[in-house]
């Protein structure tokens, strides 16, 4: 079956959200099950408020987004349920250890007792964090939390996941698990798209890039793709800094 014949895991069409002025303009984004999505821009170009109207928190002005099929405005929790968010300052709960903000969040996603515990020893297993899930989350570095919230976010094995600046913050080996643990989340068959100013993530982890700028996509595809668009050779960098150049 070939990627168009698959029911996608993300379909948006004429997103637009004006605050005063526009900040996402006439957006169509087509996201399939296996395909890691970067989604690239420069500072205030409408990411982060593109991700929260996927993850049905913020209100578009106008178009419609849907999820496995399931409309994101029209039925929120159905399309909520088989989706995870990590906005870029996630909320924990302080005096909870690991271990129990996991089976907190597992409860609340109706994630079975036994397969809850399993799962959240294999994520805090490979996330390093196996020596601290019996401490307050309080105590824990910048990273560490990151690390919890990114287990409690894969804890129902979510098939769509959006990452707003997943790896800001990480360590190199915390970013090598993070990012290895994101990969195998997709050849499992899910779909996820990130943001992240670090283009070298988006170059060597992602099937498609969109690059945003002034809330128009203006460009989506694999690098040589995206070299094309640009008329550019070189990096993804070169490629970026054209492009949002030339839009400004
Ligand atoms: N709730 C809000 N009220 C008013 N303006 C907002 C609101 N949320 C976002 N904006 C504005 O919308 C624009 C896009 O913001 P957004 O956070 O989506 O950009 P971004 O691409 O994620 O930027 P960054 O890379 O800096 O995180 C900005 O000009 C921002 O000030």
């Amino acid at each position: 079956m070939d990627a168009t014949e698959m029911q996608a895991a993300l379909t948006v069409r004429g997103l637009a959200k004006s605050f005063g002025r526009k900040v996402v303009e006439g957006l169509d984004l087509t996201i399939y099950p296996g395909e890691f999505y970067a989604l690239l821009g420069p500072n205030g170009a409408g990411k982060t408020t593109t991700l929260r109207m996927i993850a049905g928190l913020m209100r578009p002005d106008d178009g419609c987004i849907s999820v496995y099929g399931r409309d994101v405005l029209a039925d929120p929790l159905g399309a909520k349920a088989i989706m995870a968010w990590i906005p870029d300052e996630p909320l924990l709960y302080g005096r909870l250890s690991p271990l129990e903000y996991l089976a907190f969040v597992a409860g609340l996603w109706g994630v079975e007792a036994e397969r809850a515990q399993t799962r959240a020893e294999e994520l805090l297993d490979t996330l390093g964090l196996w020596p601290h899930r019996n401490e307050r989350c309080e105590g824990f570095s910048r990273g560490m939390k990151q690390k919890t919230v990114l287990a409690g976010a894969l804890i129902h094995d979510p098939k769509f996941l959006l990452l707003d600046e997943p790896l800001t913050g990480l360590d190199a080996a915390s970013a090598r698990l993070v990012k290895d643990l994101l990969r195998q989340h997709v050849e499992g068959g899910a779909a996820i798209i990130l943001t992240t100013h670090i283009l070298e993530v988006a170059e060597r982890l992602a099937t498609r890039i969109g690059i945003l700028s002034g809330g128009r996509l203006l460009a989506d595809g694999d690098l040589p793709a995206l070299r094309d668009r640009a008329g550019v050779s070189g990096s993804l960098e070169d490629v970026f800094l054209h492009l949002t150049a030339t839009a400004a």
